[in-house]
């Protein structure tokens, strides 16, 4: 579906930039921002005076409002949107806090992440009763722009994708890191360990993004018999994937916390 409907992105940070960067290569029908300052992102091509200061202003002039201000600025946000499809991509601010900050009853709530700039974002969302099939149709447009995206049936798996694919490279990062850190203790020079880290999670990055599914990777691996089984099944064996639980369970509950 093209975007051929107007779009309004309220905060135009870290990811409020990425997803407008995504949404403005999708030639939308148009598209605005709000922030406090009305310095306008760093796009190619966006025109200045697409940026606004006063929120409402850009309620009125768009068909989607797009709400992506920290979540303790939330609770002081207030917009009248009552005939618009209000989409939060906020951490931990709930759905029901959507109707109340924006007075509309169609609202999402959703999960991104900065590399919708790239494209590669994954956006999961959940939708209010009032919801229709065409809003429906607009938001999955919308983030197909910024990546993947899929419709939830439980609102609280998206504190859940808050842990895990809100933060890129978030956890996949600290994953490097350790490994980087392990090559330094072997006395590999830092810059060396950088490098191969960062090419092994960009191969990683690509190998999985089609083909088999990671599970049947690892099991193929230690099905192989070879060198990496010994490192997978000890790795197994020590509670990795509990601990890497335990993890995600923290930050998911910090998402439910933080508002
Ligand atoms: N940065 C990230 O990796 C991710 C962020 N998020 C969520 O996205 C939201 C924005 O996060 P960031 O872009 O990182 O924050 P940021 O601090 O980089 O940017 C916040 C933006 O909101 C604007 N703002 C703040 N208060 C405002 C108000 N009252 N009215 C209008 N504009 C206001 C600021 O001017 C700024 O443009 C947060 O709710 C965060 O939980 C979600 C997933 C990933
Ligand atoms: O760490 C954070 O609070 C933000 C929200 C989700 C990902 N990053």
């Amino acid at each position: 579906m093209a975007l051929d409907f107007s779009i309004g992105i309220i905060g135009s940070g870290m990811l409020g930039a990425a997803i407008a960067e995504a949404l403005w290569r999708a030639e939308p029908k148009s598209l605005l921002m709000a922030n406090r300052s009305g310095a306008r992102p760093d796009i190619e091509g966006f025109p200045p005076e697409n940026v606004l200061t006063d929120p409402q202003v850009l309620v009125e002039a768009c068909d989607v409002v797009i709400l992506c201000v920290p979540p303790a600025a939330a609770r002081d946000l207030r917009i009248d949107a009552k005939d618009k499809l209000v989409i939060s991509v906020m951490a931990g601010v709930p759905l029901s806090e959507l109707t109340r900050i924006s007075a509309s009853p169609r609202v999402i709530r959703a999960m991104s992440s900065p590399a919708a700039a790239k494209g590669l974002a994954y956006s999961p969302w959940f939708a209010s009763d009032a919801v229709t099939e065409d809003d429906r149709a607009r938001t999955r447009a919308l983030f197909e722009a910024c990546g993947q995206t899929d419709e939830l049936t439980d609102e609280a798996q998206i504190d859940l994708f808050t842990a895990m694919t809100g933060p890129v490279p978030g956890f996949v990062a600290a994953c490097a890191a350790a490994m980087a850190r392990h090559a330094e203790d072997q006395g590999v020079p830092p810059e060396i360990a950088d490098r191969a880290v960062r090419q092994l999670f960009l191969s990683a990055g690509q190998m999985m993004g089609e083909g088999p599914t990671p599970q049947t990777h690892v099991q193929e691996m230690i099905d192989y018999a070879g060198t990496t089984a010994k490192g997978l099944t000890t790795l197994r064996d020590n509670g990795f994937a509990e601990r890497l639980a335990e993890g995600l369970a923290a930050a998911t509950q910090a998402s439910r916390d933080i508002y």
